[in-house]
């Protein structure tokens, strides 16, 4: 995919209070022109919290936040038709029909048609992309959750947005529609002109979608960058299994290679099933959130060490 060097969000220094609690501590990253974000992070770590701040659905507490160049909280019509947002608020609309819906809301973004991107993207093709064509027709009220969940995502795409974020965007599908789902991204992804953030639980979504992950935890960035880059800075073990004379074996080693070599050179032939399987996504993430608690703990407790030093 083509990723430009442009910045398309710049966010420095993101703070969220909710009445006395701090839920977005000095939040700070960049995401390009192109880039697909995954956004990680527990339950309660403020992804829906930064994501609405960056639509401009929320006032930030302090910080700068530029999003396509602009302030979200003072976002134009314009800047607004540049912009796509995946909410799940259309069951108001039951009586519409998916076509019409989508032609109707389309038709807004005409007017924000430029050089290079013209608005809105036709309901049809959209219909298809979304894998709708079969109920284009139909009231939204008769749709099923899951393809509810995808006109969500075709009303989210319509005016062909530069920034989409997608706040959990597979949850409610099932595994064809998630396919199918993941292939849309990719598909805009590939034309390198969408710029994607998006919050998942789904580890497999994350890396398969993802150029670059970020982690939130208690409302700090605790990792950022690519899911190799981020097993790599967690430098997790390998675990190496094989059989030998019917007997299995396994070993968890951070020099897997050398390992598996040394282990040919003793048996050779007699080693049998070798798999190396290295730390997954998964594993990474647990680990980072699990160092960043233990980090939480002991600086509670080094404060408070600290405050019975002074009293
Ligand atoms: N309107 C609100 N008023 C007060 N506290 C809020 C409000 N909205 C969210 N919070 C709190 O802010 C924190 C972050 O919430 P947020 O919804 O951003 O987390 P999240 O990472 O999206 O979580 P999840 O994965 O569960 O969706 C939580 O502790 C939540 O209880």
């Amino acid at each position: 995919m083509t990723t430009s060097e442009t910045v398309v969000l710049d966010i420095d220094g993101l703070r969220m209070r909710y009445g006395s609690v701090d839920v977005l501590h000095d939040v700070t990253f960049q995401v390009r022109h192109g880039e697909v974000v995954a956004l990680l992070g527990p339950n309660g770590a403020g992804k829906t919290t930064t994501i609405e701040i960056l639509e401009g659905f929320r006032a930030r507490s302090a910080g700068r936040v530029e999003v396509l160049g602009a302030d979200p909280a003072h976002g134009d019509e314009p800047w607004r038709a540049r912009v796509g947002v995946v909410l799940q608020s259309w069951r108001d609309h039951g009586k519409w029909r998916v076509r019409e819906l989508l032609a109707h809301l389309g038709s807004y973004y005409a007017d924000y048609s430029t050089e290079r991107i013209t608005r809105p993207w036709a309901a049809d093709t959209l219909i298809a992309a979304v894998g709708l064509t079969e109920h284009a027709n139909k009231k939204i009220r008769m749709l099923s959750g899951g393809q509810r969940r995808r006109l969500d995502v075709a009303i989210g795409l319509v005016g062909r947005p530069e920034l989409v974020f997608l706040d959990e965007p597979g949850s409610g599908l099932d595994p064809v529609a998630r396919r199918e789902f993941h292939d849309l991204v990719q598909g805009l992804a590939d034309e390198g002109e969408t710029t994607i953030l998006l919050t998942t639980h789904d580890l497999n979504e994350a890396e398969n979608l993802a150029d670059r992950i970020l982690v939130l935890n208690h409302g700090r960035i605790v990792a950022d960058g690519t899911a190799a880059e981020l097993a790599q800075r967690i430098a997790g073990e390998d675990q190496v299994r094989w059989t030998r004379d019917g007997q299995h074996f396994r070993h968890s080693t951070t020099e897997s290679t050398a390992f598996a070599f040394d282990l040919f050179q003793q048996y050779g032939a007699a080693i049998e099933n070798l798999e190396i399987r290295r730390a997954s996504l998964e594993d990474t993430y647990l680990s980072l959130v699990h160092r960043a608690e233990s980090g939480r703990y002991e600086a509670a407790h080094v404060n408070k060490a600290e405050e019975e030093v002074a009293r």
